[in-house]
């Protein structure tokens, strides 16, 4: 059975764009997974963490899936760790983080995974770009742009273009 799936996609080190453009190319590299939807690429200011990190280029996407919830974590893994992606501190900066923030209705809560994504709704950086990509996604009942514009510092927001 084949499951609609949201992810974020970040990455602050490297070279950014390039980098998430592949990413999504290796996400859905696979006939289990399925491109439905993308959104723009934002550049935001880093939250959390380290203080004076580089600035994000953020997106969401939004598949089709066959995988399990477990094995398409497994898969979004693997594709951070072919970026080069590393973890010593926690928030800190990252050739690519990629979190799957809806896996269909599926409610999880456990440390390995967690769905929806336990930080998304508070996330401008996630919200804003999905409300942009699906203006009628809701997330545990409540529609994106209404927690777009709660989650507010839409000032660290802006539309990237590639080049610039
Ligand atoms: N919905 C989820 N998406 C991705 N990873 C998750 C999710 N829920 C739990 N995890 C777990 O979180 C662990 C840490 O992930 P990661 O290092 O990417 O966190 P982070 O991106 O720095 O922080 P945050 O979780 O706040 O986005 C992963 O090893 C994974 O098992
Ligand atoms: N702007 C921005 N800040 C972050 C991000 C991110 O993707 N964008 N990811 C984090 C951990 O997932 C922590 N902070």
């Amino acid at each position: 059975m084949s499951v609609r799936a949201v992810l974020a996609l970040g990455s602050n080190l490297g070279e950014r764009s390039d980098t998430l453009s592949h990413a999504v190319a290796d996400l859905v590299d696979t006939p289990n997974v399925r491109l439905c939807a993308v959104s723009p690429v934002v550049q935001t200011k880093s939250v959390g963490g380290p203080e004076n990190q580089p600035d994000y280029l953020n997106m969401v996407i939004e598949v089709e899936t066959d995988l399990e919830p477990y094995k398409l974590l497994e898969h979004c893994q693997s594709v951070e760790n072919k970026h080069h992606r590393t973890r010593e501190v926690r928030w800190g900066p990252r050739t690519l983080d990629v979190d799957i923030i809806t896996y269909g209705d599926l409610k999880l809560d456990d440390e390995a995974l967690t769905v929806p994504h336990p930080r998304a709704h508070e996330r401008a950086f996630v919200l804003q770009p999905w409300a942009w990509m699906d203006s009628h996604a809701t997330l545990n009942g409540v529609p994106v742009g209404e927690l777009a514009e709660a989650a507010g510092d839409l000032d660290g927001l802006a539309p990237f273009e590639p080049g610039h």
